[in-house]
């Protein structure tokens, strides 16, 4: 259960309430010269502005799934801007916190749930993606004591020295969003989601993403980022690629088909899976539903090579749902 208020920018004083079966909180801002408030009530030259919170005041739960290097943070950074405030992470607190927190959402790093460290796992001979080197019973404990309104001292697995550093405080937020490799993975901690995503990248598209990152951003060589990959394969695919089946919308991103025998991997195909019947999301589409868009560029006017732009839009089955 939810309240919302619509606000106009141009009739101050018109603000009205109403309770909306579904508990996600949302702002929703609408732009024109005719804007309609959720009752259908017109209002001329007015943007129109509806806050939904929680009337319960208990926290919105988002998964988000995803491999390392498949763009869990750029995805994330942009979902947090959408809700509102720039992200950062916890003021005054450890530097190598995975935290990332704004005016409305906190994000939390599942890796923070490592149960072994890098020695640790090194030792016992599993990757970070084995259940076996994680914690689901505190993830579980404490996503729970979250959405229940309570604060939690979560531990940190840093990054930086492959350590389990010292926990942090985590506040209860109105959206808490859960991001790493495993937000699906336990039957408990998948229960307690409101919404999840699973992003499904292409292993050409991931490799690519993924040696470029690394090589730039984390010191490492082609060869070694080469190895990390093919060792982590096949827990990828026992581990992480089965929670894909769970997720309310699943974002998949392949190489293009629009360029015959592509190799430079700068345009791409995405492909947007949403759920049938998502109880608190309603489905977007990039034009409208069940339309289809074909752009292709003029040769004569271009002087690039741009393929052009196709938006198709159709429903199928996923793992037998709907979708
Ligand atoms: N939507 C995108 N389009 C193009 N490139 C992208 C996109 N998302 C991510 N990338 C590229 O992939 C790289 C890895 O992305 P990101 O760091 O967000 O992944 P991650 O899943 O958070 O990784 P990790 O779990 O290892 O920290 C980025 O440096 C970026 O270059
Ligand atoms: O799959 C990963 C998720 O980010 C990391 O490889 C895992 O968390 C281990 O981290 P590191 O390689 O820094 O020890």
């Amino acid at each position: 259960m939810a309240v919302c208020t619509t606000l106009h920018t141009a009739a101050t004083a018109a603000a009205q309430s109403l309770i909306s079966p579904h508990r996600h909180k949302q702002q929703v801002i609408f732009y024109g010269n005719t804007a309609y408030s959720p009752r259908g009530a017109r209002h001329h030259s007015a943007a129109l502005v509806v806050r939904c919170s929680a009337a319960t005041g208990d926290t919105v739960v988002i998964g988000l799934a995803a491999d390392s290097g498949c763009g869990k943070s750029t995805f994330m950074r942009r979902l947090t801007s959408v809700f509102g405030g720039a992200a950062e992470p916890p003021k005054g607190g450890n530097p190598d916190s995975n935290t990332l927190v704004s005016d409305t959402t906190t994000v939390i790093c599942l890796d923070d749930y490592h149960s072994l460290d890098r020695a640790g796992r090194k030792e016992n001979g599993v990757t970070a993606l084995h259940p076996r080197a994680n914690d689901f019973d505190l993830m579980y404990e404490q996503v729970k004591a979250i959405k229940e309104g309570k604060a939690v001292h979560k531990p940190i697995y840093n990054h930086v020295t492959g350590l389990l550093d010292p926990p942090e405080l985590i506040k209860p937020p109105k959206i808490l969003v859960i991001e790493g490799l495993h937000p699906m993975f336990d039957k408990r901690v998948r229960d307690l989601l409101d919404f999840s995503i699973y992003l499904d990248i292409s292993n050409e598209v991931k490799f690519a993403w993924k040696i470029q990152r690394d090589m730039a951003e984390r010191g490492h060589c082609l060869e070694g980022i080469k190895a990390s990959i093919e060792a982590r394969k096949p827990d990828f695919d026992a581990y992480i690629d089965p929670q894909k089946q769970y997720a309310d919308a699943v974002i998949e991103v392949l190489p293009t088909q629009l360029i015959p025998d592509d190799n430079e991997g700068k345009v791409l195909r995405v492909r947007l899976i949403m759920k049938e019947g998502a109880k608190k999301f309603t489905p977007v589409y990039l034009f409208d539903e069940g339309s289809t868009i074909s752009w292709i560029p003029c040769g004569r006017k271009l002087t690039c090579s741009y393929p052009g732009i196709k938006f198709t839009y159709g429903p199928d089955t996923y793992y037998d749902h709907d979708v």
